[in-house]
């Protein structure tokens, strides 16, 4: 099991040095509104690539008013032993540094360390709003299966940009189009087909458990996404399914380069790409599902991306709850513990009220956040 044995957060958000020993159990942090609790979850996410779990500026984690640097460290056990994880900026504005064991190593390295999956308030809004919002939500699900698909999302994305600037100036050289886009297919290819494993793991996820909470039934759309099932469908092999998908997308990106010239910008590929869900019991459209239901499935979809992770990698991914139990009634907060239980994740849960994970027994540490002069307090209970 992977897991934080200890975590210290210092001069972060309301933090000045919060320090945490866990001896591997859940946490359930509870106290008023503001004390700190989903800045310590944020603490916690930051130890994934990616900007955490509120995608914050760099400005806004320093604690103020200082606003030095900040630092995030934990020690995990893993599979493999334990390891040290660390990370902060020295100063504010500065780009978050990375260290594993003492050496410093790319942002992109913490995906292979520890995976994290998490569902914040702010994710209720994930049916209602824009498309980018969703793709994030599966990239991030994908990341977990596939440490590289958060580099190959970084090459397309910059490949893309160069593209746009070529559009927007006008530039005709059609051998730089050509490198671009042959660049963007590759890499746009590989990230639909993980996507595509992504969402066929959560399926399977989803269809072989027994769990209190309703299945969503996921689908891409989007021009990669439809050319990767064509070629699926049409039986190829799933690299020469790849293969194809890239060839149409490389042939899809010349053939469009007048119009995305009138656009300024590049009108298909995966960034494009759009999550649909359903509610599957009642065939319903998750954005037009009440907000318990919408609330509900991402519950869902949390713990079968989680039981997915655990299958793959073998070891469950940390579980970050940011004000989930006190959306639910007493019988399915039981069941939502009853699936971290079963999982053996390491789950860190908030709440405003400590009786909310009265039933947890001695299975979480229970954590006391309060706001004090000196900042946000813990206090183990
Ligand atoms: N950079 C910062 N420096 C100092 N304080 C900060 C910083 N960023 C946020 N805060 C403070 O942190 C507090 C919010 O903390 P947090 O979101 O963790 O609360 P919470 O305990 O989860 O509350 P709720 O139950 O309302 O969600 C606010 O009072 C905010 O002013």
């Amino acid at each position: 099991m992977t897991a934080l044995r200890t975590l210290a957060a210092a001069h972060f958000r309301s933090h000045r040095l919060a320090r945490l020993e866990t001896d591997g159990r859940s946490v359930a942090l509870f106290g008023p509104n503001g004390a700190g609790k989903t800045n310590l979850l944020e603490a916690v996410s930051l130890l994934s690539p990616g900007r955490g779990l509120r995608r914050a500026e760099a400005d806004a984690l320093p604690r103020r008013p200082e606003a030095l640097g900040w630092r995030v460290s934990a020690r995990l056990s893993a599979p493999d032993g334990p390891r040290e994880v660390e990370t902060g900026a020295d100063a504010p504005g500065q780009p978050r540094a990375v260290r594993i064991d003492g050496k410093t190593v790319p942002q992109a390295r913490l995906a292979s360390l520890l995976r994290i999956v998490w569902l914040t308030p702010a994710m209720d809004r994930l049916w209602t709003e824009g498309a980018a919002e969703r793709r994030r939500f599966i990239d991030r699900a994908a990341m977990g299966f596939e440490p590289e698909h958060a580099d190959r999302a970084l090459a397309y994305e910059k490949a893309m940009r160069e593209r746009n600037r070529l559009l927007r100036d006008d530039v005709r050289d059609p051998r730089w189009f050509d490198a671009l886009e042959a660049r963007m297919a590759t890499e746009g290819a590989a990230i639909a087909r993980a996507r595509a494993q992504t969402v066929a793991a959560l399926a399977a996820a989803q269809e072989a458990a027994e769990t209190a909470f309703p299945a969503a039934a996921l689908a891409l759309e989007g021009d990669p996404d439809a050319a990767l099932a064509e070629a699926l469908a049409a039986g190829l092999a799933p690299e020469a399914a790849e293969a194809e998908a890239e060839a149409r997308l490389r042939a899809a990106l010349a053939e469009g380069r007048s119009r995305d010239v009138a656009a300024g910008r590049t009108l298909t590929g995966p960034h494009r790409t759009d999550l649909a869900a359903v509610y599957a019991a009642k065939g319903a459209p998750a954005r037009l599902c009440s907000t318990g239901e919408q609330k509900a499935l991402l519950i869902s979809l949390t713990l079968a991306t989680a039981r997915a992770l655990t299958a793959r990698a073998g070891t469950p991914p940390l579980l970050l709850l940011d004000e989930v139990a006190a959306h639910l009634d007493e019988t399915r907060r039981a069941a939502l513990y009853a699936e971290i239980r079963a999982l053996g994740a390491q789950a860190w849960m908030t709440g405003t009220e400590a009786h909310l994970f009265d039933s947890l027994g001695d299975e979480a540490l229970r954590v006391a956040v309060t706001e004090g002069p000196e900042g946000s307090t813990l206090s183990p209970a």
